[in-house]
């Protein structure tokens, strides 16, 4: 498997800010790859230096080959970049903006045509830009960036601020356009987007790269505790110290009961044995478990 990105060592500050301390990873060809972390925690800058948008201090940089700063005219036709926030040519049709990004490109109207369809904006063609909906327009910012057939596609936060059904249809697209065999770079601060999507996910806060793994392996390697819950009320007292006895931490709610366990089988069993099932749910670990394994801080976005 070729490789598409290599960062090594990358850091960048802002005057007294650190915004990106030592970042190394690669990215494979034709792989999903996460950025995942709170606010602030430096994955636009990373991103913006892979893309060539922005210098490093410090540390190298290959995309495709290639050195992406300065400015590297020969990789522009072999990246979409979709920013933070979307920059759309003002007045103009959800097509004419397409069209006129194409036509940047030498790519003509069919395709422009074409990726409306993909996105889900053919009956929004005629719309001008500033009557989209948040996510049409963010649907849009990610055609402009996929009208070349690029490579390689960044995506900074491309599901902020969207509802959940905006969010799940731009999910199908974004697995869509990685099944065609994109290598796809995103980042995300929502914990469950990148267990979604990616085949590896870099944990990143201020500044440094924690760890970078499957998401289900980042899971796997936790020794985390699963918690069981089910509706209070239905176990006497006296059953509850039985249950919890020496595998789980019990807390009661009033409406349920929660354990807090290592040994899932056992309680399992015991409330089984109860019958005292009703209402349950069994969560496992997170992502947001492993970051708070890896920081020792909950997370949050
Ligand atoms: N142009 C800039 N000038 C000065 N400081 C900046 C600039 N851009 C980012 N920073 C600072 O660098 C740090 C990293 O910011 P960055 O935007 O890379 O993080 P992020 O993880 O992408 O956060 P967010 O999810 O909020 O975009 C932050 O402390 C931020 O305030």
């Amino acid at each position: 498997m070729s490789v598409s990105i290599r960062v090594a060592d990358v850091r960048k500050s802002y005057g007294d800010v650190v915004a990106v301390d030592g970042v190394s990873f690669e990215v494979d060809q034709g792989e999903f790859f996460g950025i995942l972390g709170p606010n602030g925690a430096g994955k636009t800058t990373t991103l913006e230096i892979v893309e060539g948008l922005r210098e490093a201090d410090a540390g190298s940089v290959e995309l495709l080959g290639m050195s992406p700063w300065p400015r590297n005219t020969a990789l522009l036709p072999r990246m979409g970049v979709q920013l933070q926030g979307t920059a759309f040519f003002e007045r103009l049709t959800a097509r004419e903006q397409l069209v006129t990004f194409g036509s940047l490109y030498g790519v003509g109207p069919k395709k422009a045509d074409a990726m409306l369809e993909t996105v889900g904006l053919t009956d929004k063609a005629g719309t001008r830009v500033e009557k989209l909906s948040g996510g049409q327009a963010q649907r849009l910012s990610i055609a402009c960036a996929l009208v070349h057939d690029p490579e390689v596609v960044f995506l900074d936060e491309p599901t902020a601020a969207l509802d959940p059904q905006a969010r799940r249809n731009l999910w199908d697209l974004l697995r869509t356009i990685n099944g065609e065999g994109r290598t796809v770079v995103l980042t995300t601060h929502h914990m469950d987007e990148a267990e979604l999507l990616c085949d590896r996910v870099a944990i990143m806060d201020h500044g440094k790269i924690l760890k970078i793994d499957p998401p289900a392996a980042l899971v796997r390697g936790l020794d985390a505790a699963t918690h069981i819950t089910v509706d209070s009320g239905h176990l006497a007292p006296a059953d509850l110290a039985a249950i919890a006895d020496g595998v789980a931490e019990t807390e009661d709610d009033g409406a349920t009961i929660t354990f807090t366990t290592r040994d899932p089988s056992t309680v399992l069993t015991a409330l089984a044995e109860h019958r005292v099932l009703n209402g349950l749910r069994v969560r496992g670990a997170t992502l947001e478990d492993v970051f708070l394994e890896l920081t020792g801080r909950e997370y949050r976005a």
